[in-house]
C-alpha cells in the first residue's frame, strides 16, 4: 500500500456509481468524485443538481441507494456510526452544526469517547486543551464561551477544529463563504491555505466561481444529478466551466449600465434614521425608475437599514416615506401595504414555511388579492406559482411540491418570487443571489432591474461586485453610516475599498 502511494497516492475520499432518489426526483444518478491527499478540489454545479446531497452521502447523512464510498482506500463506516465517520471526514455547512448554548469547549470535546471516559470532567484541563488546540489552528478564543454568542467566522473555525482534532484529513465546506464578508472570507481561506500545507484535503462547494479559481487545484460539475467533467482549474477557463455546468454556450457578455436612467419621482425617501447599534442618522432615496444598491461589510448596518425599511425593527429616530406614505416602523404589514416587497436575508429563518408547498409559500403574500375575503384560491394560486416557476426558472417538481424539498438556491428563488408576486412599489432585496448559481443569479437581477423598468424601485443590499453592477447608484455604508456613493461606471477595486473603509468618496452623490 506505501509503496503504491508515491506512485498514484490513496484518495481521501472516493465516491462511484452514486445513485440517490427523493421519489420521483432523481438527485444523483451513478455520480462520482475523487478528492486525493492535500488538494483543494472544488464541487459545481448549477441550483439541484445534487452538490447537497452527495454532501449528506459523504458525511453519512444519508445512506445512497447504491454506489460505494471509501476514506484513504478503506470502506466507509457502517451508517450511523457517527463516530467514525466524523474522524474521517468533516462538514462546515452553511448552517452550523455547533450547539450554540454550549460553550466552545463542550463543542470541540462532546460526544469523544475515550479511555478517561468515566472519570470525572476536569473542566480546567478541557478548556486548556481547546485553547491549545484552536492556537494549532491560529484561532484566538475564548474556550469557556458560548458557542452562540460567537460570530458566523468563530464557529466555522471551532467546527474545523473540532473535526481536524478528531483525527479527519478531509473536510467537506457547503457554501462556507455565504454568510461572510469579504474580510471574513480573506481569513477562511488564509486558514484553508495553511491547513492543506499540512496536508489536509477539502471538498469545496461555491456559486462563487471566483473562489474556485482562488482557492482550489481540481473541480468537478455536476449537472442534472451527473458527474460531467473533474479537471485541474487551471485547464477549466470561465466560460468553459459555465458552459460545464449549464450544458450550454457562455451567455452574451453582462449588459453594464453605460449613463444613468431617468429617474422617476421618489418611492423612498429615508430621513436621519438611527437604530443605535447598527446605523446613525441614514438618509437616502430611491425614485421610481431606480435600481440602488447598498453596500457594506457585515458590521456596515446596511442589512438592517434595508431590514428597518422593511419594518422588520422600530428606528430610534427619523423617518420613512413610501411613495409619499410615511411608514410606522417595526410593522411589517404596515410597510407591505405601502407597497415595500421584502427578499430577507435568512430564508430559513425569515423565508419559507418548510412544509408548505411551493404554491403557498409564493403566495404567502397575497392573501386577500387572490380571492374573495381574505382566501386564496387554490386555482388561481397554482396558476400564478406555475408562472413563476416558469418565469424565475425553478426546478420544482410542481407547485404543490413542499418547499423543504427544492436544493437551496431554488428555495432562494421562491423567495424571490414571493417578494416579487405583491408587485411591489420598492422591493427591499437582501443578498438575493446569496446560494444562487451562476445563470440563475443574471436572472434574478435582470428580474429585479425589470420591477424597476416597469416603474417600481428595488434597493438591493449586497457586498457583492455582481450583484451591484446592475445598479444605477451604489451607496455604501461603514460602520452604520454613509460613507461613499457611486454612480454608473464604478470600478470593483474602488467599491471593495470603500465597503471595507479605506475610502470616503461620494462621485456621484447619494
Ligand atoms: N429531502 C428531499 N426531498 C425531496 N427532494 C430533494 C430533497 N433533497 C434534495 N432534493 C432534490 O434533489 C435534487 C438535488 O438537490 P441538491 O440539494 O443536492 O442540489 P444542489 O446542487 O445542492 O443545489 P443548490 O446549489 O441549490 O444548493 C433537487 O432536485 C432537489 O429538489
Amino acid at each position: 500500500m506505501t509503496g503504491a502511494r508515491a506512485a498514484s497516492p490513496v484518495p481521501v475520499a472516493e465516491a462511484k456509481g452514486l445513485f440517490k432518489r427523493f421519489g420521483a426526483t432523481v438527485a444523483l444518478h451513478d455520480a462520482r468524485i475523487t478528492v486525493l491527499p492535500g488538494e483543494a478540489h472544488a464541487l459545481v454545479g448549477r441550483n439541484g443538481a445534487g452538490k447537497s446531497t452527495l454532501v449528506s452521502l459523504l458525511t453519512g447523512l444519508r445512506r445512497p441507494d447504491a454506489g460505494t464510498l471509501a476514506f484513504g482506500g478503506e470502506p466507509a463506516p457502517a451508517f450511523g456510526d457517527t463516530e467514525a465517520w466524523r474522524s474521517r471526514v468533516a462538514c462546515v455547512h452553511q448552517h452550523s452544526t455547533v450547539l450554540p448554548h454550549l460553550t466552545v469547549t463542550e463543542n470541540l470535546f462532546l460526544g469523544r469517547r475515550s479511555a478517561s471516559a468515566l472519570r470525572p470532567i476536569r473542566w480546567r484541563e478541557l478548556h486548556r486543551r481547546s485553547a491549545e488546540l484552536l492556537g494549532a489552528y491560529g484561532v484566538d478564543l475564548d474556550p469557556r464561551r458560548r458557542a452562540g454568542d460567537l460570530t458566523v467566522e468563530q464557529r466555522q473555525f471551532v467546527e474545523i477544529a473540532r473535526a481536524l482534532s478528531s483525527g479527519a484529513a478531509f473536510v467537506v465546506l457547503d457554501e462556507p463563504t455565504a454568510a461572510l464578508d469579504a474580510q471574513g472570507i480573506a481569513r477562511l481561506f488564509a486558514k484553508l491555505r495553511e491547513l492543506r500545507r499540512r496536508g489536509v484535503a477539502f471538498l469545496f462547494i461555491s456559486h462563487h466561481l471566483r473562489e474556485v479559481y482562488d482557492l482550489c487545484d481540481r473541480v468537478t460539475v455536476y449537472r442534472d444529478a451527473r458527474h460531467v467533467v473533474t479537471a485541474p482549474v487551471s485547464e477549466l477557463g470561465h466560460a468553459a466551466l459555465v458552459e460545464a455546468m449549464t450544458g450550454e454556450a457562455a451567455a452574451a457578455a453582462r449588459d453594464r449600465p453605460v449613463a444613468a436612467r431617468t429617474a422617476g419621482p421618489e418611492v423612498l425617501s429615508v430621513d436621519g434614521l438611527t437604530l443605535p447599534g447598527a446605523f446613525h442618522d441614514l438618509s437616502l432615496t430611491v425614485r421610481a425608475g431606480e435600481v440602488v444598491g447598498l453596500a457594506g461589510s457585515a458590521s456596515s448596518g446596511a442589512v438592517r437599514a434595508a431590514e428597518t425599511v422593511a419594518g422588520l425593527h422600530r428606528a430610534r429616530a427619523g423617518r420613512i416615506v413610501v411613495a409619499g406614505r410615511a411608514v410606522r416602523g417595526g410593522d411589517v404589514p404596515a410597510a407591505l401595504r405601502a407597497g415595500v416587497g421584502l427578499v430577507p436575508e435568512d430564508r430559513h429563518l425569515q423565508g419559507l414555511v418548510p412544509g408548505r408547498s411551493v404554491a403557498e409559500n409564493a403566495t404567502l403574500t397575497l392573501r386577500g388579492r387572490l380571492g374573495p375575503f381574505g382566501t386564496v384560491l387554490p386555482s388561481r394560486a397554482r396558476a400564478l406559482t406555475e408562472r413563476m416557476i416558469r418565469d424565475l426558472d425553478i426546478t420544482a417538481p410542481g407547485p404543490s411540491a413542499p418547499v423543504a424539498a427544492l436544493s437551496g438556491g431554488n428555495q432562494q428563488k421562491v423567495v424571490v418570487a414571493r417578494a416579487l408576486a405583491t408587485g411591489p412599489r420598492l422591493l427591499v432585496a437582501i443578498r438575493p443571489t446569496a446560494g444562487v448559481d451562476v445563470r440563475a443569479k443574471e436572472f434574478l437581477l435582470r428580474r429585479i432591474r425589470r420591477a424597476a423598468d416597469e416603474g417600481g424601485a428595488a434597493l438591493v443590499v449586497s457586498d457583492e461586485p455582481d450583484d451591484l453592477r446592475g445598479c444605477d447608484r451604489v451607496v455604501v455604508m461603514f460602520h452604520g453610516r454613509v460613507v461613499a456613493g457611486f454612480g454608473p461606471g464604478w470600478s470593483d477595486d474602488r467599491l471593495v475599498a470603500a465597503v471595507e473603509g479605506m475610502t470616503g468618496t461620494h462621485e456621484e452623490g447619494r
